[in-house]
């Protein structure tokens, strides 16, 4: 039995909390407010972010930070642009001899650096790792079949922890390749974007198909130019997460770009990491040599330079070029 503290109770953090105590871990939860933890505690569900799913009995959630002093492991899971600052919030009360999951999927806006980036200046990166791949919240705290990977520097220590944290239903994988792993996770939500606008302007399933492979193409660019896999891109956290993320409104990414193009945005719309990474994502790919179209359009769009249609029409008008 572990002893895991979960920093976000929004719905990625609730469904991991849920499930790791589910599998018999003594979990802490930790919510912004108290007014939030008092409602979970008090409903034993988290309305607001993961509807109409019964919680774990043994689930503690709190809003007191000096709760995780006691655990063994502390995962992160605020919105990527966030990380900083939670942590900062946070790092008083984390032991030092605990390990740090990351599990956020952005780059920040400012500093450009992910959340590895961030958390490697202040703490031993031997104790971080990355927590990424295909995993709706939603699946996860239904006790659906789910594998994703969790890469460390040491391999050894992140097969320990992937044996320590899955369930019988969570299959996390270990990886040694943690910046394909952080990275794969990023930038498949600019591309999710790009094929969540597709589908608003009704391109149809091979424009969107299309857009998943040439989405995949500067992905792997990118990554290998930043110093991660190719192996990696191909795996769960890659490719896997882009297939889910691209393949359904059900991600939040996908149906962000959906409501952009049919004007349909609210101002309670649920995250989008793709959003606020976009433009970082553009750059890392730049940096590595790559063209990076889909990204290229996907930031124009965003930025109103370009209207979804423009985007489309621009890509279609490309040079022709070899595939490889
Ligand atoms: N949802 C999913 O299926 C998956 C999500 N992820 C990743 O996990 C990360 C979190 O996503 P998710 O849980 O879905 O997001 P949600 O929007 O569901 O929840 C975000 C949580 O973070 C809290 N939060 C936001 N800003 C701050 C802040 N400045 N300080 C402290 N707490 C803050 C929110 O608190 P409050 O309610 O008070 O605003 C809320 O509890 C993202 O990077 C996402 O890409 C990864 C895999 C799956
Ligand atoms: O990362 C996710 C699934 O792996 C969730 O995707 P969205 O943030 O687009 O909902």
């Amino acid at each position: 039995m572990s002893k895991i503290g979960v920093v976000g109770a929004g719905a990625w953090g609730t469904a991991l909390a849920h499930a790791w105590s589910q599998a018999e871990n003594s979990v802490t939860l930790l919510a912004r407010t108290e007014k939030a933890a008092k409602v979970i505690r008090e409903t034993g569900m988290n309305e607001a972010y993961l509807p109409g799913i019964a919680l774990s009995a043994s689930l503690q959630t709190t809003a007191n930070p000096s709760a995780l002093s006691s655990c063994d492991h502390i995962a992160l899971v605020t919105p990527a642009q966030t990380i900083g600052e939670v942590f900062e919030k946070v790092s008083l009360h984390i032991p030092p001899t605990s390990q740090i999951i990351l599990c956020s999927k952005g780059i920040n806006k400012q500093s450009a650096l992910t959340p590895w980036g961030i958390l490697g200046k202040v703490v031993d990166q031997t104790r971080l790792a990355v927590l990424s791949g295909p995993s709706f919240a939603s699946d996860v705290a239904r006790e659906l079949p789910t594998a994703i990977t969790l890469a460390m520097e040491n391999i050894a220590d992140a097969e320990k922890l992937s044996a320590e944290l899955s369930t019988p239903t969570l299959r996390l994988y270990a990886s040694d390749d943690t910046i394909g792993v952080e990275l794969g996770g990023a930038l498949k939500n600019v591309i999710a974007l790009a094929v969540g606008m597709a589908r608003g302007l009704n391109l149809g399933a091979s424009a969107e198909a299309a857009l998943i492979a040439r989405g995949f193409v500067e992905m792997q660019a990118t990554i290998v130019g930043q110093g991660g896999e190719a192996q990696t891109v191909s795996g769960l956290s890659g490719l896997g997460d882009l297939v889910l993320t691209c393949s359904s409104p059900q991600s939040r990414n996908f149906a962000y770009g959906q409501a952009f193009v049919t004007r349909s945005l609210t101002d309670n719309q649920p995250l989008a990491e793709g959003v606020h990474t976009a433009q970082r994502a553009l750059h890392s790919a730049r940096q590595a040599g790559m063209e990076a179209p889909i990204m290229e359009a996907v930031v124009k769009v965003l930025d109103s330079v370009w209207t979804p249609q423009e985007a489309m029409q621009n890509l279609l008008a490309r040079p022709l070029k070899r595939e490889h």
